[in-house]
């Protein structure tokens, strides 16, 4: 099979996109052993996920799949939104500012912005255990994780995706590639998680590096800055819109508190088209 595709980034977190709207046979291809395949920045395409466009089940305008470079399907991906608003809108699949977007979590609905920037709507973060999930007691701000003889501090929060928060003096000194896996695979996380690693620079700014579930680190993660920002809220640390600077470049985050949804600004860039053979 041809399959077609358009590679697009959101901060240089990568995707390709795959409109299985006009490629229905694609999703017969689309194993995780062919996604790893066509992952692989050598001997593939190279991204950090793959997304996919569907025709809504649910009542919304379309389905949105996700899936990491590991051949993985995942839950929510917040750079991967925008850039999925930014395909339906070029091609013409919709003629809609504001588009409700049906994920393995619930809708979530980006809006295309007048300065050509998008505008989701996260949803509400969830922080009970069970939701993220996450094996501990009892709901806390912060917990203790056990990584190797060294004890870390996380704050954990699902964002539809699972994410473990560590509040850090400088990430340029983070141990990102050595702890970023470890904590990835703890075996408090069920599913795994996806590691944050934030300094805070003051109640409006941060700093951000993320090591991926299913990825590796990244220059950017959406879902991400939303859980560095609600986390950083929660403990009383940070104010309710706060610029998140990532080494791909910078989004904006707004939560109004408890059971308000989280709100994600920032760009999404079409790369090149091209087609591969499956
Ligand atoms: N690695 C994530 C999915 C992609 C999230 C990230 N690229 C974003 O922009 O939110 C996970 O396994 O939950």
């Amino acid at each position: 099979m041809k399959l077609q595709f358009t590679k697009m980034h959101g901060l240089g977190n990568d995707f390709i996109v795959i409109n299985a709207i006009n490629q229905p046979a694609s999703l017969t291809f689309l194993d995780p052993a062919t996604i790893r395949r066509l992952a692989d920045r050598h001997f593939g395409i190279g991204f950090d996920q793959l997304l996919i466009v569907e025709q809504a089940r649910e009542g919304g305008d379309f389905r949105y799949r996700i899936f990491n470079a590991d051949g993985g399907e995942v839950e929510q991906c917040g750079n991967g939104a925008r850039c999925f608003a930014r395909f339906v809108r070029d091609y013409n699949l919709t003629d809609k500012n504001t588009i409700r977007v049906e994920t393995a979590r619930g809708i979530i609905t980006p809006t295309i912005e007048n300065n050509g920037e998008v505008s989701v709507n996260m949803g509400v973060p969830q922080f009970e255990p069970a939701e993220i999930p996450f094996q501990a007691a009892q709901r806390m701000p912060v917990y203790p994780l056990q990584i190797g003889d060294k004890t870390i501090e996380i704050s954990a929060v699902s964002i539809g995706n699972p994410h473990a928060v560590q509040i850090i003096p400088d990430i340029d000194l983070a141990p990102v590639t050595t702890e970023g896996p470890k904590i990835e695979a703890h075996p408090l996380f069920p599913e795994r998680v996806n590691a944050g690693f934030m300094q805070i620079i003051d109640r409006a700014h941060i700093r951000l590096r993320v090591f991926e579930r299913g990825t590796g680190e990244t220059l950017a993660c959406g879902t991400g800055a939303c859980a560095a920002v609600v986390c950083g809220i929660l403990r009383g640390l940070l104010d309710t819109t706060v610029q998140v600077a990532m080494h791909g470049g910078n989004l904006q985050i707004r939560w109004d508190g408890k059971d308000k949804p989280v709100w994600m600004t920032g760009p999404a860039i079409t790369v090149f088209e091209g087609t591969i053979d499956l």
